[in-house]
């Protein structure tokens, strides 16, 4: 077997629903053979670390976070010019990745999405997160200088043939959908490896 059996790398813009999307499919899936992969989790435990600050509340959708992404996404630009693939690295290497399914959310740059298909060709799902900007905006989003017109949140915007294209507008109907389709395929590729869906 290929292991991972399936790396799914998610990617949206800010407040089209990323976290929310995600979360509803890992509980879908189930915990036992899934595993949910931050990319931006070591970035910010390491910049939390390094600035003494509170995990939790960078990882939630609070405001906390807000106060320091430009500066933290600054941070991470000079680690990646170091090492492009830092973080992914970081991130496919830590707890919960021994699970055959990965979902990997917050892909945010090609050299991201590079990452995995060079080092997980056969396993790799692409997908991205779309919702509205009027959509967005009522989720909190407000355009920001240095932050909405930086390579982290426009990096992907164009250029990738994403597998999967997950509309977020609020129809939830529509999405439940989707999540039924996408768990369906990954319940279909653990049976096919032998792995018992409960
Ligand atoms: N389909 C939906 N139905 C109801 N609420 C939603 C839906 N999608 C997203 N939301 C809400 O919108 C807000 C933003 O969503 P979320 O945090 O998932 O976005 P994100 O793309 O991860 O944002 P960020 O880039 O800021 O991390 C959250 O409060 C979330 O609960």
């Amino acid at each position: 077997m290929t292991y991972p059996l399936l790396v799914m790398v998610f990617s949206g813009k800010r407040k089209s629903g990323k976290d929310y999307v995600t979360d509803l499919l890992f509980q879908r899936i189930g915990k036992e053979h899934c595993s949910l992969l931050r990319l931006s989790e070591p970035l910010k435990s390491q910049y939390a670390k390094e600035h003494n600050l509170d995990l939790d509340k960078l990882l939630d959708s609070s405001q906390y976070k807000e106060q320091y992404r430009a500066a933290m996404i600054r941070w991470g630009e000079e680690r990646r010019k170091q090492q492009p693939d830092y973080f992914c690295k970081l991130t496919t290497q830590g707890e919960g990745c021994h699970k055959p399914v990965w979902i990997i959310t917050d892909a945010r740059r090609k050299t991201d999405v590079e990452y995995f298909q060079k080092v997980y060709p056969k396993s790799l799902v692409t997908l991205r997160v779309d919702a509205d900007i009027s959509v967005r905006e009522q989720r909190g989003f407000l355009f920001t200088k240095g932050i909405d017109d930086a390579e982290s949140e426009c990096g992907l915007d164009v250029g990738v043939g994403w597998d999967v294209i997950i509309l977020n507008n609020g129809d939830n109907l529509a999405l439940d959908s989707t999540l039924d389709d996408i768990t369906h395929m990954v319940h279909q590729r653990l049976q096919e490896a032998n792995f018992q869906i409960s």
